[in-house]
């Protein structure tokens, strides 16, 4: 810094995006930079943490204190505050006059009103903003720009969609600290901003686990180390996977039992990296086979691309009555006692089916479910079982998922409930509760790890207690009623009932919105995890 001015000061707002790598913020920060500051705000709202539950508070605080620390060994260290964005950054202007701002996007609807009201307050104050696209593959401005002003309605259009602007950027370099120093914060101003000398822990939001620390099978931690040691485990899976000749393992050969090898949740949060996720998928593809890969090896992470692109200018994307791309279905309204009663039973685990009630206490528990089982759980919800709308099987998905994502989740559970995909995914496709797990867990290995009161109960029982004789759950120390629930429904009646609401609803539909609809049957046999030919896909699953 030469001696004849003041020193430039600038300040980078991290919402997700918590890592270093392949963070263009970051290095916008650094840029023509002498003092940094990194901040995050607890305002009630970013990150997610207007519903949230401690398994999800628990990964974001872990996340920013790897941030913090990984600061802390450079000298400096992020800043947490709570309150308002603008009125703390007006602050910051009135205390330390930084210069430039930098944060990544975050495209959804939900944050709009949040970073124009900051970017303004930059306008005014002759603070220079600077947003940058880290969190998805693409911009989705860009996508919807290219597909002539509007979002690609079907998955094929928006797999189109991005071949014509090209494959997503690579991540971009580290950051060099040289000559950087970090900001420490006047005292006055500390004082002002009530900050705190370490990162907050759960309690401080009151909020206590579901579990004691000894009882989870499986925990999760949060933040960027961690999620750069479990890409290398998940890559070496994916490597084996192209080896045998097949991609997509967490996909195509489900395992409900082994330890998850999922980024979800540090994708969610941007621990991880998109970018640096989807190319080493494909540069490991190409080392192994020497030859470029396809789209195929990465067809998840374009969903998730696909969801967010849809999203971006439909602020009423998550709820149903308001929502141009989402058909208004009838559901029970859960006013009605017994549709409260069974909602509550499904969101405690109790509805009586033991694959059901597995998953939804191990997303209780321990915050993570597979795909396949979110499958299971939101179509028994939805038109499968309960008739329950999708909005409140959202709202409970976004309190207790670690990957919750707005745009994602209520994308997902349009999908499953056949809200916004009605041509084809009608209730013959529904998912059998009793089936669909045994096909995936034959032994019941996975029931019995969530649901303990059927530990005892044997394997030819165990996705269907009631079948079991008296005598046979007494020696299982499982009464029916008494131990465990009696079901709530009986599936092959209201599975049968409610397809036949779903046809008439087909049916009334003479004038089609334009809704965002599967390209094909073939999308939705992978998205389901559906057998492949139809007669046994048919048999399996009614
Ligand atoms: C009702 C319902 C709600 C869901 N809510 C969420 C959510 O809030 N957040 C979320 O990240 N995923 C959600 N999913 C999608 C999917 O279940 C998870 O992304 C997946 O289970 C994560 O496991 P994985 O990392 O092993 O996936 P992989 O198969 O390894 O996929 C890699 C990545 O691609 C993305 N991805 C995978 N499947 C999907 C999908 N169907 N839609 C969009 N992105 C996908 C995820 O970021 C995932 O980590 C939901 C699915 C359903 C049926």
């Amino acid at each position: 810094m030469s001696e004849d001015r003041s020193p430039r000061v600038s300040v980078l707002w991290f919402r997700h995006g918590l890592r270093i790598h392949d963070n263009p913020a970051l290095l916008r920060a650094l840029e023509d930079t002498d003092i940094f500051y990194p901040v995050f705000i607890f305002d009630g709202e970013s990150a997610g943490t207007k519903l949230i539950s401690y398994n999800r508070m628990k990964f974001l605080l872990e996340s920013l204190e790897d941030l913090d620390n990984q600061f802390r060994a450079k000298g400096g260290k992020l800043y947490v505050f709570f309150g308002s964005p603008i009125e703390i950054f007006a602050k910051f202007k009135a205390h330390l006059n930084f210069y430039k701002l930098t944060f990544e996007q975050d495209c959804e609807p939900i944050w709009q009103a949040r970073d124009s009201s900051v970017k303004k307050l930059c306008d005014d104050l002759d603070i220079i903003w600077d947003e940058s696209i880290s969190h998805t593959l693409w911009d989705p401005r860009e996508i919807i720009d290219t597909n002539g002003g509007s979002p690609p309605l079907t998955y094929s259009m928006f797999l189109h969609t991005v071949s014509v602007i090209g494959p997503p950027p690579r991540p971009v370099e580290d950051p060099c600290w040289d000559g950087i120093k970090f900001g420490v914060l006047p005292e006055s101003l500390k004082r002002e901003l009530d900050v705190r000398d370490k990162i907050p822990v759960p309690a401080d939001f009151n909020l206590k686990p579901e579990l004691k620390q000894s009882e989870y099978t499986i925990e999760w931690f949060g933040g960027e180390n961690q999620a750069l040691s479990n890409l290398r485990k998940r890559i070496a899976v994916e490597e084996k996977a192209f080896r045998q000749g097949f991609c997509q393992p967490n996909q195509t050969q489900p395992d409900l039992l082994g330890p998850p090898t999922s980024q979800s949740a540090a994708l969610r949060y941007g621990c991880l990296s998109v970018r640096k996720f989807f190319w080493a998928l494909h540069d490991t593809f190409s080392d192994v086979h020497n030859m470029p890969s396809n789209s195929n090896i990465t067809s998840q992470l374009i969903w998730r691309e696909y969801f967010y692109t849809m999203s971006v200018d439909n602020k009423y994307y998550a709820e149903m009555a308001r929502n141009p791309v989402c058909l208004n279905i009838p559901w029970s309204s859960v006013k009605d006692e017994t549709a409260k009663a069974n909602l509550k039973a499904w969101e405690d685990g109790k509805t009586g089916y033991p694959f059901i009630d597995a998953l939804m206490r191990q997303l209780k528990q321990e915050g993570w479910i597979h795909h396949i089982g979110r499958n299971a759980v939101s179509s028994f919800l939805t038109r499968g079982d309960l008739w329950i709308s999708w909005e409140e099987g959202l709202r409970h998905f976004l309190r207790y998922l670690l990957d919750a994502d707005w745009s994602v989740c209520a994308g997902n559970w349009m999908w499953v409930s056949s809200s916004a995909f009605e041509k084809l995914l009608d209730c013959n496709f529904c998912i059998c509760p009793v089936n669909y797990g045994r096909r995936l867990d034959p032994y019941g290995e996975f029931v019995k790890r969530y649901v303990p009161e059927l530990q005892k109960m044997p394997v030819e029982y165990v996705y269907e207690p009631w079948r079991a004789p008296l005598e046979v759950q007494e020696h299982a120390n499982c009464v029916i009623g008494r131990d465990y629930p009696k079901r709530i429904v009986d599936h092959n009646v209201v599975s049968h009932e409610n397809k036949e609401k779903m046809k008439e609803i087909c049916k009334s539909l003479k004038v089609r919105t334009p809704h965002c609809a599967p390209s094909d049957e073939l999308e939705i046999r992978q998205y389901m995890w559906l057998p492949d030919s139809c007669t046994s896909h048919l048999s399996t699953l009614k």
